[in-house]
């Protein structure tokens, strides 16, 4: 060891082996050699090339043009310089890293003349602990690194800018602060100007004040001459002070006591005047605030003696402009304070109910497949389990697990089929995987044998489990929705919701989400942001003029022809189907001219895009339902009972295999009582009672309401056949004969359906007066108040795709009580008959429900509703919070409708 290291810093030992390496080379027709021989990972070497024995044999410059581990990393240039080394070599010291196991170069002139091995390039094996193998994780490691580098960056800017808009604010809500307390000065001294003139030192033979100068800050003692005045008889003087014309109310309280000293009828307290006191204000009075009756107010002008100012009167109210700019900042940041307090909760809340929404999600197909662990995370190794028997596999004697990941899209392409052993003490057949570091989706289908056969894919789904900590994101897809109705700029019902809510969830995920919609002259364009006109084209015989703008954070492209087709002043009701037809049309128009690609063009020459059809209703537009559902990639509707339910109709039934019911959500922001504007005391399921009692409250008075506590039924409804009238007017008088209240919002688009409830309305309000309230108008705010208050939301439709106004009932905490059919079956689950339906959804029972479309079908639900509300006051209770706590927003259908998009594009 000792003689080694001399050797090495024996510059002549040195060079004599260099000579002798180089002669070897020479001798063996090498034409480059390195130093030392044994190349190692993070060493530096001395690279010699002989020019003469190259392509390069004539060149004055010679470059090395290299990287490591097949090219694929740390690219570099370097210059040779001629060694000291006797013959034509030329050397250049180069540092081999960490993670390389090989290097390749060539050499060149700098220009285009190559030393390249006869095309095959050099190559020099490097000893390292690094392998092809942990090489890729490395470079996925590194590129994380590098994402992550770029994502702190762009924090680190976003964090600066928004410090930048912070400060920004934080200015101008000073400069606000400062302007409003100049303002309250110099109100204040106006006022203090007016009583000051009333002010005096004394009144004659009625009141004055020991010593007779004093100033801020004085205990003095305040006469009063009690005969001949209003409390003449009273036994009790009080004085009920303030100061500086009442500044902060009456805050000077004393019993006066009579004065054995002086003659008459004279009484006295001693007061402390307040140091800011310019003026003392007081009343006289039989008993303490709050116990007084008959008062002294000197004749309504109430009593004022001046005070001597301790400083100068500038001095004063600069004083006093600071003190009430302290005031000012003070409140501004304690409601900042709680402001972000709020928001921190609410953002924690969504996250853990998010979260659990996920593992239910993983946790639902246990009887099919799973995972172990059931989380999968980038870079672990995990176990599939599955049970065949519930799928098309049930009884092959073999089954082969075939996986890939990010959508069957990864570089390395799926792995080799697997054959699934029995797992060890369990039922489930199991395979195990290892997940790759930029796997964001595990991808997977089982089949019957090696080559294929029979396949359970899920119904052409595949299986899919999302991955997380990978170093890959998913690429995000471009949604664009075709939509009449949209929250809030155009909502009629439920549709006008689900755009805007779906279109948000799907946004959040990661994905593009754009929304066509028609530019109604009715919009409500006050929630419109940045409108602006953008681009026009013509078609249909007409100009149709493009505006953009954002609604609820969602891109939003307006269509208006300008044949006025949309200038009607409706939504709905004046030549639906033939201006809804041309919409359509122009709208796929529209994407065609800006480069979109929706399938129904694809003879046009834009084969990407695929056509997704929803059918909210199967009532509206019949006649354009059976041409969308011919044309369209994938159908859905909008729970999956109602999919059952409308299979059999003439525009379905042909094209059922595309069609998928997955239910709605509701956006639990925009629908959310603990930041709810439209009622007076935000909760969570941890104060739902008395949040719903101050509701309730509060919706008795503002519809004028006996303020009794009885049990609350709620209806909020478009006023259709569909929505059950008849049962929905029995609900009604049911309810008021068993000592309930009713709450009714609701309007008919039909005239006569208007008028009937009219009528009864009126009808009710007579009999009933102060337990019932027919509301026939559209509200949005009153419908909020009505969702947090009422004790139940009554939905008896006739037939319902979804419905929203149980999901949004069950987020404020209220019970629905529903008739079994469509989207209401699929979410709400009788307490009393639902126990082992809701079990198998992971859900606990939620609700009343009934089946026939007749009053004793109602009675059925209302009934043990109402009498749970008198006579299990706590277990009711306790439903309220289990229904706030279930998950009807969007975070699981998103996922659904992401799945039937890839779906769809895999067509
Ligand atoms: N007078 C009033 N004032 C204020 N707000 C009122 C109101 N009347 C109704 N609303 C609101 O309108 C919406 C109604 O939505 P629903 O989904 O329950 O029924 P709708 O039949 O309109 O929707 C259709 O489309 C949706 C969406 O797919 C399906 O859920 C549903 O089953 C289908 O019939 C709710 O947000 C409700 O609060």
């Amino acid at each position: 060891m000792q003689e080694q290291v001399q050797m090495d810093v024996d510059p002549q030992a040195l060079k004599r082996r260099l000579e002798e390496l180089a002669d070897k080379n020479y001798s063996i027709g090498n034409k480059c050699f390195v130093f030392p021989e044994l190349v190692e990972a993070d060493s530096v070497i001395d690279l010699y090339l002989n020019r003469s024995m190259s392509a390069l044999a004539s060149e004055p410059d010679i470059l090395i043009k290299g990287a490591f581990n097949g090219w694929r990393w740390n690219h570099f240039t370097e210059k040779l310089h001629r060694s000291e080394l006797t013959g034509d070599w030329w050397c250049c010291k180069l540092y081999i890293p960490k993670q390389a196991y090989r290097l390749d170069f060539v050499f060149f002139n700098g220009d285009t003349v190559y030393e390249n091995n006869s095309y095959n390039d050099f190559v020099l094996h490097i000893e390292s602990d690094i392998d092809e193998y942990s090489f890729e994780d490395f470079l996925l490691e590194e590129k994380q690194r590098e994402l992550e580098r770029l994502a702190a960056e762009e924090a680190e800017r976003e964090r600066q800018a928004e410090e930048e808009r912070r400060k920004e604010e934080e200015r101008a809500a000073m400069e606000a602060d400062r302007a409003q307390s100049k303002a309250e000065v110099e109100m204040m001294r106006n006022k203090l100007q007016h009583v000051l003139g009333l002010a005096s030192r004394y009144a004659d033979n009625l009141w004055y004040i020991e010593p007779s100068t004093y100033k801020g800050g004085d205990r003095v003692r305040l006469y009063y001459n009690r005969s001949s005045r209003p409390l003449n008889h009273k036994n009790e003087i009080w004085l009920h002070g303030g100061y500086n014309n009442w500044t902060d109310g009456p805050s000077i309280v004393e019993r006066l006591v009579k004065s054995e000293e002086k003659d008459g009828d004279w009484w006295y307290a001693n007061v402390t005047l307040p140091e800011s006191a310019l003026v003392l204000d007081w009343v006289f009075a039989d008993g303490s605030p709050g116990n007084a009756n008959k008062y002294d107010n000197n004749g309504k002008r109430d009593f004022h003696a001046a005070v001597s100012k301790s400083i100068s009167d500038d001095l004063f109210w600069v004083e006093e402009e600071r003190r009430i700019f302290e005031r000012l900042q003070r409140e501004r940041k304690e409601k900042e304070d709680a402001g972000r307090r709020k928001a921190e909760i609410t953002a924690r809340m969504k996250a853990e109910m998010k979260e659990k929404t996920m593992r239910e999600f993983l946790l639902s197909q246990k009887h099919i497949v799973y995972t172990e662990p059931l989380e999968v995370r980038a870079g672990t190794t995990v176990d599939v389990l599955y049970n065949p028997s519930n799928t098309v596999l049930n009884g092959s004697p073999e089954v082969w697990f075939r996986c890939s990941f990010n959508r069957w899209t990864h570089p390395s392409g799926p792995l080799p089929p697997q054959k699934m052993v029995n797992e060890v003490n369990g039922s489930h057949l199991q395979a195990t995987v290892r997940v790759p570091l930029d796997a964001y989706m595990m991808d997977f289908v089982f089949s019957e044998s090696e080559e294929g056969g029979i396949y359970d894919n899920r119904d052409g789904m595949d299986y899919h489990i999302p991955v997380s900590d990978s170093t890959a994101k998913e690429p995000p897809m471009h949604i664009v929705h075709i939509a009449v109705e949209m929250a809030p700029i155009a909502k009629v019902g439920g549709l006008g919701d689900v755009v805007t809510s779906l279109s948000r969830a799907i946004q959040d995920l990661g994905h593009k989400v754009e929304v066509i919609f028609p530019k109604y002259d009715c919009l409500n364009l006050s929630n419109v942001k940045d409108l602006h006109c953008r681009q026009s084209f013509t078609w249909g015989g007409t100009e149709i003029k493009v505006w953009f703008g954002k609604v609820e954070g969602i891109s939003v492209y307006f269509l208006e022809p300008q044949n006025g087709m949309f200038w009607v002043g409706c939504v709905y009701g004046k030549n639906d189907e033939s201006r809804f037809g041309f919409f359509c049309h122009s709208a796929l128009e529209f994407l065609l001219q800006s480069g979109s690609s929706p399938q129904q063009y694809v003879h046009n020459g834009l084969p990407n895009g695929r056509v997704v059809f929803t059918i909210h209703n199967l009532e509206f537009g019949v006649h354009h339902i059976g041409k969308a559902m011919a044309h369209c990639d994938k159908a859905t509707t909008v729970s999956y009972t109602y999919s059952k339910e409308v299979s059999g109709h003439g525009s379905i039934a042909p094209h059922y295999f595309k069609f998928h019911g997955i239910r709605n959500g509701i956006d639990s922001d925009i629908w959310d009582p603990y930041n709810d504007n439209f009622i007076p005391v935000h909760y969570t399921s941890e104060n739902v009672v008395e949040g719903k009692s101050s509701a309730k409250r509060a919706l008795q008075e503002k519809l004028g309401l006996h303020q009794t506590d009885s049990p609350l039924v709620g209806i909020i409804s478009r006023l259709t056949a569909q929505k059950g009238i008849h049962l929905i007017k029995h609900a009604i008088y049911r309810t008021l004969e068993r000592n309930g209240q009713v709450v009714l919002l609701g309007s008919a688009p039909d005239h006569r359906i208007q008028g009937d409830f009219s009528n009864l309305a009126a009808k009710l309000h007579g009999e009933f007066d102060g337990r019932v309230k027919l509301c026939l108008t559209y509200d949005e705010p009153l419908s909020h108040l009505i969702y947090a208050g009422a004790d139940f939301i009554l939905v008896p439709s006739i037939f319902e795709p979804c419905g929203l106004t149980q999901l949004t009932a069950m987020r404020y905490g209220s019970i629905p009580i529903v008739r079994k059919t469509g989207g209401l079956y699929d979410t709400v689950f009788d307490v009393d008959d639902d126990k082992d339906r809701a079990h198998e959804q992971g859900l606990e029972p939620n609700g009343f429900s009934f089946e026939g479309a007749d009053s004793n079908g109602v009675d059925y639900a209302l009934d043990r509703a109402i009498t749970t509300w008198y006579d299990a006051r706590d277990w009711f209770d306790s439903l309220c919070k289990r229904v706030m706590e279930q998950d009807w927003s969007w975070n699981r259908p998103a996922l659904d409708y992401m799945e039937l998009y890839h779906s769809a594009r895999k067509n």
